[in-house]
């Protein structure tokens, strides 16, 4: 379906595209590279992270991960004729000054380059993750950097011109999906005479929606636009382009997103991580919104769903914790569009040589993104969803050469390149799921991303209350 989304006054489309790209330019965003300028960015109401530039990407290799950053840190500090700069230690109310770290709200560059990798993991523990040292950095509590470092439009470029014009297809089709689940449910029923551990308990089913415009999709626009909602991290990771690597004219990615869920988090030995699963779409209507909320919290399907998680990153942490637990117990997880069940897992590593990458390897991909057992739950995926999830489902985030670092569930996101976007949303299915009601809550989750778009599944331009 091709329809007109956005608003303002209207001029013949090539003279408007024109216009548009003749202002692209001034800004710095050169049609069809429209993110070689963009800084990786980490956006919550807590804290706020923007890297600028790459000074080395982390080499692929047999090494585990870990080691790779540990070895990239060592060797950029070594080249400038430094140790390893010292941990950067924890952020308070006014931000924090590490070596390459600029106080909050001003980047500075610095000679000695962040003690720090920043970037996105897969899916897939096999690919190639992306991670990369940024020339610059800056970090504040709050959002101080982000409004720095991504100016509201006014201050960089007009208003569009005219409105853009977008394509929606969904890959695959709902009925498809619901037939996927239909089929995950079939053989999570199959397995359950198997031996203890052995049946299929959960395995989280997602589709995906292209969308093509008709002209290069504004990557800063969509993480102020998501960046709003105070329940969530925004994300903006630059990525190299898809295809050869001597193809200038491909466009370059990002991949955009607003994620709720903490994978995990380390600081010195305290770790902490804040599995979600279960969910409900919101409601404006206010005690249709709260009832959905009670519904969710007294659900046994979504609390087994949930349990799945909990239970797999308790199990995954405890050899290396000399304290774990779950202070607060599950309770309820608010974004602007979606309740989740959520519970707040906190320990103390025993070494504290495992770093924040270590232990996000170690946790990846937990029950919420894959299944369980995992090794089933990922063989099933593959086979049901039959495309590569990219990055969606991994993780973005940071390590310093402290070990320090945070990592977040990339959900409710889009790979961005040029004109296109790829937008995902997944469900976990339990033995009591229900494929229709899966689906919807499949579109539920897309719906931060595609208000930020300014559409609505179809591609149909959203009216001005959002509706
Ligand atoms: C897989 C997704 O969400 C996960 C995180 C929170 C709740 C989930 C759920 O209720 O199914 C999923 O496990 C997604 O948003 O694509």
């Amino acid at each position: 379906m091709s329809v007109v989304a956005g608003g303002g006054a209207r001029m013949p489309e090539a003279e408007g595209r024109a216009a548009e790209e003749r202002a692209e330019e001034r800004a710095g965003f050169a049609p069809g590279v429209p993110f070689a300028l963009l800084p990786f960015a980490l956006v919550s109401s807590g804290e706020t992270l923007v890297g600028k530039g790459c000074l080395g990407l982390v080499a692929e290799g047999g090494e585990p991960l870990g080691a790779r950053v540990r070895a990239h840190l060592a060797a950029s500090a070594a080249a400038q004729g430094a140790a390893p700069a010292s941990p950067v230690s924890g952020i308070s109310a006014s931000g924090i000054s590490a070596p390459g770290i600029s106080a909050p709200g001003i980047s500075a560059p610095s000679a000695a380059g962040p003690d720090m990798v920043v970037g996105a993991l897969p899916y897939e523990r096999g690919a190639p993750a992306h991670l990369f040292q940024p020339a610059e950095l800056s970090r504040s509590a709050g959002r101080a950097c982000f409004a720095a470092a991504f100016p509201p439009p006014a201050l960089v470029r007009p208003e569009p011109l005219s409105p853009a014009c977008m394509r929606i297809a969904a890959e695959p089709p709902l009925a498809a999906y619901r037939a996927a689940v239909a089929e995950a449910l079939a053989r999570m029923q199959a397995s359950e005479g198997a031996p203890v551990g052995e049946a299929l308990r959960k395995i989280v089913l997602s589709r995906s929606l292209r969308l093509s415009s008709d002209r290069p999709i504004d990557a800063s626009a969509l993480l102020r636009a998501l960046a709003r909602d105070a329940g969530v991290t925004a994300f903006c990771v630059p990525l190299p382009p898809a295809g050869p690597p001597l193809a200038p004219q491909m466009p370059a990615r990002a991949l955009v997103g607003a994620t709720p869920e903490l994978l995990v988090a380390r600081q010195g030995r305290a770790v902490t991580s804040h599995p979600l699963a279960g969910s409900a779409r919101r409601w404006r209507e206010a005690s249709a919104d709260r009832a959905a909320a009670q519904a969710l919290l007294a659900s046994d399907k979504d609390r087994r769903e949930h349990g799945e998680v909990v239970t797999a990153i308790l199990d995954q942490l405890a050899p290396h914790c000399v304290a774990l637990g779950t202070p607060e117990g599950t309770g309820l997880t608010a974004t602007a569009s979606m309740w989740h069940l959520g519970t707040r897992i906190c320990g103390r590593l025993r070494r504290p040589d495992l770093s924040a990458i270590d232990l996000a390897m170690l946790l990846h991909p937990t029950p919420a993104v894959c299944g369980t057992p995992r090794a089933a739950a990922a063989r099933a995926i593959a086979e049901l969803e039959g495309y590569d999830r990219g990055f969606y489902s991994g993780a973005v985030g940071w390590c310093d050469g402290a070990g320090d670092g945070a990592w977040h569930v990339a959900l409710r996101c889009a790979e961005v390149a040029g004109r296109e976007a790829r937008l995902y949303a997944g469900a976990g299915i339990v033995p009591g799921s229900d494929p229709v009601s899966e689906g919807e809550e499949t579109s539920a989750k897309f719906a931060a991303m595609l208000q930020a778009l300014g559409i609505d599944e179809d591609g149909r331009p959203l009216t001005e209350d959002g509706a």
